[in-house]
């Protein structure tokens, strides 16, 4: 499929960033894994394990873990960004200088930072100014990744050849990478799925029922469609993997951190100390978007005003169901 190797850096040692520096490995790259975790690192260079943020997976051979970021971005022409969304501005700041001018830089988080409202993208570009920014998002749960089980997501960057050319190296047998110059529109259904999500986790946990479910992840990619839309997204991007196809995995399985956030919330269980829950901020800033720009979305004001504990799951259903009858649009 390929016959180009280069040496890929990946930023962040936890579940994404280790299934997706296997994913190169696979690959044929040479991969270098920058984790601030000692442990993490050892585990990855000793073992090829991350058992902390991937139990009982075998890595691929040859990442090159490493607590020193000079050291594996050195001669990087691949930078896979995987911290979390509210971390990257403060994480990619501490290495910086560290990151090889001609590098290629491929967002790997999704969410919206909280303190701005930038898209994460922006983030990066602030961060990292000069450099080429894509972003790789799509329905993809680092688990199975990680175990080389048949994903597809999509790679976008504002120059589509960009993107045509880091879809062809990180794709791999069991990872079909698509490309687009929409980078917007993956970047928003990245986003906003993992808000719907904890929407949906509340309604299972709360035992709203199937139809429920079915109904609220259809009005909250009705949602989607509207903020994208305002955003300057393309309809069909919002119809791809990055938007739908994130949204029905993220919205329907438990392996997703999001829903089962949301589980714990719509069940009343205690919430502290639960993994990585990237909605939790995305929520509250999507509503601010949404207030400032006019845009209909109910359902990302209920979680937001659920989260911060002004309204109960009960309250939030009846203010849906009642809200003025319209037009399905
Ligand atoms: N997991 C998944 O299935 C997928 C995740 N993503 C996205 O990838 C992003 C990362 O998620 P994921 O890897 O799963 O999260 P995890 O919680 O598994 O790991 C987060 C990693 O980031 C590190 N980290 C956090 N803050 C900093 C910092 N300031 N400096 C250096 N390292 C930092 C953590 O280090 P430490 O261990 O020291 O705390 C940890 O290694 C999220 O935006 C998520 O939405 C996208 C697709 C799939
Ligand atoms: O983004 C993901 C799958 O595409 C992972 O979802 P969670 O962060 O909810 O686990």
């Amino acid at each position: 499929m390929k016959d180009e190797r280069v040496k890929v850096a990946v930023l962040g040692g936890g579940a994404w960033g280790t299934a997706l520096a296997t994913v190169a490995a696979r690959g044929g790259h040479h991969v270098a894994l920058y984790a601030r975790d000692a442990e993490s690192v050892n585990d990855i260079n000793l073992n090829k394990r991350n058992e902390r943020y991937l139990p009982d997976i075998s890595l691929a051979d040859g990442i090159q873990a490493s607590t020193n970021p000079a050291d594996v971005l050195k001669d990087a022409a691949i930078v896979l960004a995987a911290f979390p969304a509210q971390a990257m501005r403060d994480a990619l700041g501490g290495i910086a200088s560290h990151v090889p001018p001609s590098a290629s830089i491929v967002l790997c988080a999704k969410g919206i930072e909280r303190s701005t409202g930038r898209l994460i993208s922006e983030v990066v570009a602030e961060a990292l100014p000069g450099h080429a920014v894509s972003a790789l998002s799509g329905p993809s749960f680092a688990t199975d990744v990680a175990r080389g089980l048949p994903t597809a997501v999509t790679i976008a960057s504002t120059e589509l050849e960009t993107a045509d050319r880091l879809a062809l190296l990180l794709s791999g047998p069991a990872f079909r990478c698509y490309s687009t110059d929409d980078l917007v529109g993956v970047e928003i259904g990245g986003a906003l799925k993992n808000v719907l999500a904890l929407a949906a986790g509340a309604a299972t946990g709360r035992g709203l029922g199937a139809s429920a479910l079915a109904a609220l992840v259809t009005r909250g990619f009705a949602e989607l469609r509207r903020i994208a839309q305002a955003l300057g997204a393309r309809p069909e991007t919002v119809m791809g993997l990055s938007g739908l196809g994130d949204l029905m995995l993220t919205c329907s399985s438990p392996q997703s951190r999001n829903y089962s956030y949301g589980m714990a919330l719509g069940a009343g269980k205690p919430l502290e100390g639960l993994p990585l829950a990237e909605g939790v901020a995305t929520a509250p800033i999507a509503a601010e978007i949404c207030a400032k720009r006019g845009i209909d979305a109910p359902i990302i004001m209920a979680v937001t005003a659920l989260l911060a504990r002004h309204l109960t799951i009960d309250e939030a259903v009846t203010a849906l169901l009642n809200r003025p009858l319209k037009t399905e649009d």
